[in-house]
């Protein structure tokens, strides 16, 4: 039997690590993760670099291997901006202010980006795994549990991923996505 792997993963968000253990746990071969909530300061720069950064740190403070995970909310006509500083715009400006943002623009088209990055330790260069889902940015919809969830309506679906039960949200989300394409290569690496 293949030694049970005990991968780390890195993050302070609570809503985070419930779908990604929720995502990682179905299927046919689960992979079971434990959580660390470590405060890594976040630099400034594309999603692909505020991911290494952040994973080249955790994996330094741990001192082996683990994941981390970066989500962007990026708005078309703001040439993909907020992308990796929607925290801090969704922290100062609320779900009102979102929709606010966009005023004047003739699109509301957005896209969610997961970007999960594995080192394989101290030192080690990591790997990303990106999963995208296209949609728009509405005014809020459905329970304010999560983030922008509530903004946020992936094309085609009529509703937003606040108003989705958890399952339909973790089989078309950016999350979900991103975490296939782990999956796979942790699965490789067996
Ligand atoms: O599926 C999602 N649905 C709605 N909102 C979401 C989602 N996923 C992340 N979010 C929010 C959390 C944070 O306001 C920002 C990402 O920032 P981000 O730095 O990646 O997350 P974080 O600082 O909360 O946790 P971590 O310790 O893993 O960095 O978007
Ligand atoms: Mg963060």
């Amino acid at each position: 039997m293949a030694a049970k792997s005990s991968l780390i993963f890195v993050t302070g968000n609570a809503n985070k690590l419930k779908e990604v253990n929720a995502i990682l746990l179905t299927g046919g071969r689960p992979i079971e993760i434990e959580s660390r909530s470590l405060d890594i300061p976040e630099i400034q720069g594309t999603t692909q670099e505020v991911a290494i950064a952040k994973c080249r740190q955790a994996a330094e403070l741990l001192g082996g291997p683990c994941i981390t995970e970066d989500t962007a909310l990026c708005f078309e006509a703001l040439k993909g901006l907020p992308g990796p500083y929607i925290k801090y715009f969704l922290a100062d400006l609320g779900h009102e202010g979102l929709n606010a943002l966009l005023v004047g623009f003739p699109t509301k088209a957005a896209w969610a980006l997961c970007t999960f990055a594995y080192s394989a330790g101290p030192g080690a260069d990591p790997i990303l795994f990106e999963g995208r889902t296209d949609g728009s940015i509405v005014p809020a919809r459905g329970p304010g549990i999560f983030g922008w969830d509530a903004v946020f309506e992936p094309t085609g679906t009529g509703l937003t991923y606040a108003e989705m039960p958890t399952d339909q949200k973790n089989k078309l989300s950016h999350r979900y996505k991103a975490l296939e394409k782990l999956r796979e290569f942790l699965h490789s690496q067996d």
